[in-house]
């Protein structure tokens, strides 16, 4: 097993910016994390990444568009500037690192249509670090008819295999997903719903801040079950999986007229909700370790747990970082790409064989 030094760099479905990882993994059970860093996205660049995504969700097929481009170079010359700050801070040179996995900002997902979307120029980033990329991760799995997403679970499953089973692992960033773990060696994985997306549309709407710090919007209300039950009352939560989501899925319609600390409490619920329908699908899981933006929200914690009736940790009870969880996860997947080995299985994507994927700038 060849032991290397690979970036991960995930900008995911909340649009809050950039993670960076730095990680020495052989793409299987070694995976030791360097480090992390988070480079927040200013201000304006996320209404004209919001822009991008509403074009490209009117789209029937990727196509050029002089927006969706300006948008894309802007985001690939800030995935640049990411990874020369990693560098720097770490004191690793570039010829050190073997890969970079970029995931590239999803704007649309549309595995029903077999196609999904991530913006990002691989091989502009490969001319502006001159370290080899490997992007585009998600396209051969929808094209072979997965679902494209999650594709963290592998590394879920690298990370976990000491930890016991049973166990979930599970992600709420913008989009939620669980990846489990059965006693009896099954696993599987799924996206299971909207995970912070909601909840930070609807403060974004009623209070102008980005999302609910700490929750304490959604502590100043209450859930009204009428409005919970009328967003839960929806045949995707049935469906088995696999299943994936768009990040735009769902909407705040349904709370139009509540206070804002009514609609925040009743949206982190129907988030948490969500979570303990998705439960429904799968063996019982005993744990929940929670990646992703969402464990730091106490007021969703306490409703997982309340809902879900069972333990749910941030991840950081195990030692793993929850924040850079998911782009340890792409350097994990890129070192994979270079080895030609899959990046998704039909447990996971519901693609019919193990898949290898991404491309190689
Ligand atoms: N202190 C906090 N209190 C409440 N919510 C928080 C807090 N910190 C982060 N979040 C939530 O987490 C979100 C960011 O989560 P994360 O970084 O996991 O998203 P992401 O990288 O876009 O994920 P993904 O690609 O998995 O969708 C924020 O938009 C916010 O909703
Ligand atoms: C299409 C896409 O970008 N999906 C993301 C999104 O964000 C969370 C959830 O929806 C998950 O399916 C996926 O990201 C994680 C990191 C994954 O692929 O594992």
């Amino acid at each position: 097993m060849t032991i290397r030094l690979a970036i991960g760099l995930m900008s995911g479905t909340s649009m809050d910016g950039i993670d960076a990882a730095l990680v020495e993994t052989d793409g299987e059970g070694h995976v030791a994390p360097r480090a992390f860093m988070f480079f927040p996205y200013e201000a304006d660049f996320r209404p004209r990444l919001r822009a991008a995504m509403a074009r490209a969700l009117e789209m029937h097929a990727p196509a050029r568009d002089p927006l969706i481009d300006a948008v894309e170079q802007e985001s690939t010359g800030l995935h640049a500037m990411a990874v020369h700050r990693l560098l720097a801070a770490t004191h690793t040179r570039r010829d050190e690192v073997a890969v970079i996995g970029y995931h590239g900002q999803t704007i649309a997902h549309r595995p029903d249509r077999r196609w999904t979307w991530q913006i990002g120029d691989g091989a502009t980033l490969k001319a502006a670090t001159r370290i080899p990329v490997a992007y585009d991760f998600r396209s051969a799995d929808v094209a072979a008819g997965g679902e494209g997403a999650p594709l963290a679970p592998g590394y879920h499953r690298a990370r976990s295999e000491a930890l016991g089973r049973p166990l979930g692992v599970l992600n709420l960033g913008g989009v939620g997903n669980l990846t489990w773990f059965a006693a009896d060696g099954r696993w599987g994985s799924f996206d299971t719903g909207p995970g912070n997306a909601l909840i930070d549309d609807w403060v974004r709407t009623h209070t102008g801040r980005s999302f609910d710090e700490d929750g304490r919007v959604a502590a100043s209300g209450i859930t009204h079950d009428n409005v919970l039950l009328t967003l839960t009352d929806n045949p995707w939560f049935d469906a088995p999986p696999p299943k994936s989501l768009d990040r735009n899925a769902w909407d705040i319609g349904a709370c139009r007229g509540l206070s804002p600390g009514d609609g925040a409490a009743t949206l982190t619920a129907f988030t948490a909700e969500t979570v303990r329908l998705a439960l429904t699908h799968v063996p019982a899981i005993g744990r929940l370790l929670v990646t992703g933006g969402g464990r730091l929200n106490p007021v969703l914690m306490a409703e997982l747990v309340r809902r879900c009736g069972v333990p749910c940790d941030p991840v950081e009870a195990v030692g793993w970082n929850g924040d850079a969880l998911e782009a340890e996860a792409f350097a994990w997947l890129a070192v994979r790409v270079l080895d030609g080995k899959p990046l998704s299985w039909p447990e996971t994507t519901g693609v019919p064989q193990p898949m290898p994927g991404g491309r190689l700038a």
